[in-house]
């Protein structure tokens, strides 16, 4: 009933608009700048950031600390005022002046969900008014019983139990509480949820088990997420597009494994560079490749985000976009890791056209250290060592040892088979 009466009086269409392909349009960034102070203090935190996130994806927003991604969060959900541009949801403007009616929509279709959930949840209120306070603020139940049936389900679909409903958030873990934290957005059944690295204070061991969640509410409500995360391994597996930003201009915009296969602005190779290696061997040889801004004359020739194909949209004057036009169009996977040989030396600036060669990027794929190997190689000792030695000259760091483990074992119960059978045939001979 009370679903109905807000449905009736939206201020939103049901769906947003379409693009050229039928996705459809639920949030659009035109253009906006955000600035905080006035006159000489005043600091440019975005500029002229355009973008669309698509009903139902995982648009994840990269870039290091103070790059403006937070800012771009806030804009959304109305807390940052846009400087120049506007904020469309589902085709309508939201930036700027608007309706109550909208606002109280735009506050309840859009959440949030933030980084550290001990900062944001309120210490002295139980996990039930925690949950329970946009309910309140929206009348969203019929009943108290109503009420109390909603929260009970939803603190057992973030894997939590109804008797911690009576706790404070204190007295649960970091990771309970960003299940908490989540809880409470999701039982205003939103359209669009801002993440603001929402794993990033969190244990290893809990961030999968967070994100599997998101996932979840994902699939199930068809939720829309823009992921707010400043690096790019943690959103490489669960982002349908990237935005990089860096100091406020976005500069690349790509489905992920585009942007994993063709980083075109050197920021993003060097995102992609600094990621880690898993083994700490190549890990320890890897080359960083550091951004140098100096290297973009614009003093003339001016930039601007361009549309390369493929969805694909890339930062960079006239010159540039030339080249990451030939770049892309050449179809060959481009470089971002260079794993240096012993001794070798760094290079001082990365090969702008390298290509990948039998690359790391392979490596977490094929070189998997299987124990079938070491039991092949412990069998077949012999051919063991030509596996092994292969497996070292491409780098393949894990099978290399496996070869060598089965081999070295292999030849010694070979040898102590040969020095037993020399044992008797001495002892049978005297
Ligand atoms: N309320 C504010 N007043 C003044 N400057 C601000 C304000 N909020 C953000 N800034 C500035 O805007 C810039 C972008 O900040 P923002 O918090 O959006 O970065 P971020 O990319 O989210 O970084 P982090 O990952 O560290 O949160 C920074 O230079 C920051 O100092």
């Amino acid at each position: 009933m009370t679903q109905k009466l807000i449905n009736r009086a939206s201020e939103l269409p049901a769906r947003g608009p379409l693009n050229e392909e039928g996705r459809e349009i639920l949030l659009s960034l035109k253009n906006v700048d955000i600035t905080f102070g006035k006159g000489d203090n005043a600091v440019k935190a975005v500029k002229n950031a355009s973008f669309d996130i698509y009903k139902g994806e995982t648009f994840s927003l990269v870039g290091e600390s103070g790059s403006g991604k937070t800012t771009i969060g806030r804009a959304v959900i109305r807390v940052n005022p846009c400087a120049a541009g506007e904020i469309d949801y589902k085709g309508v403007r939201i930036s700027g002046k608007i309706s109550k009616a909208l606002d109280r929509e735009v506050i309840r279709n859009i959440q949030m969900v933030f980084q550290d959930p001990a900062a944001c949840l309120n210490e002295r209120a139980t996990v039930d008014y925690i949950i329970s306070e946009g309910l309140y603020n929206f009348h969203l139940f019929e009943n108290e019983a109503d009420r109390v049936k909603k929260v009970e389900t939803m603190i057992e679909e973030v894997g939590l139990l109804p008797e911690h409903l009576t706790r404070y958030p204190h007295e649960f873990s970091g990771g309970q509480r960003q299940r908490i934290g989540l809880a409470r957005a999701m039982i205003m059944e939103p359209e669009l949820v801002i993440a603001d690295e929402p794993i990033s204070a969190l244990d290893v061991s809990i961030r999968a088990q967070v994100l599997n969640l998101m996932k979840k509410f994902q699939k199930e409500r068809e939720i829309t997420y823009l992921f707010i995360a400043h690096d790019l391994s943690i959103v490489r597996f669960i982002s349908d597009r990237i935005a990089v930003i860096y100091k406020g201009d976005i500069v690349e915009i790509a489905d992920t494994e585009e942007l994993f296969d063709y980083p075109l602005h050197p920021y993003t190779r060097s995102l992609i560079s600094a990621i880690p290696i898993p083994d700490p061997k190549l890990e320890k040889h890897k080359a960083l490749f550091t951004y140098d801004p100096s290297v973009h004359d614009y003093s003339t020739d001016k930039p601007q985000m361009t549309d390369i194909g493929h969805n694909h949209f890339v930062y960079g004057n006239s010159k540039e976009i030339e080249e990451y036009k030939a770049q892309r169009e050449a179809g060959v996977p481009l470089k971002s890791i260079t794993i240096l040989d012993e001794g070798e030396e760094a290079p001082s600036s990365v090969n702008d056209n390298a290509v990948v060669d039998e690359d790391f990027l392979q490596t977490p794929i094929h070189d998997t250290g299987s124990i079938w190997l070491a039991v092949l190689c412990f069998f077949l000792a012999p051919l063991g060592i030509i596996a092994t030695l292969m497996f070292k000259k491409r780098r393949h760091f894990r099978n290399y040892k496996m070869c060598r483990t089965g081999t070295i074992a292999g030849f010694c119960v070979l040898g102590a088979i040969i020095l037993l059978f020399l044992i008797f045939l001495l002892m049978s001979v005297l």
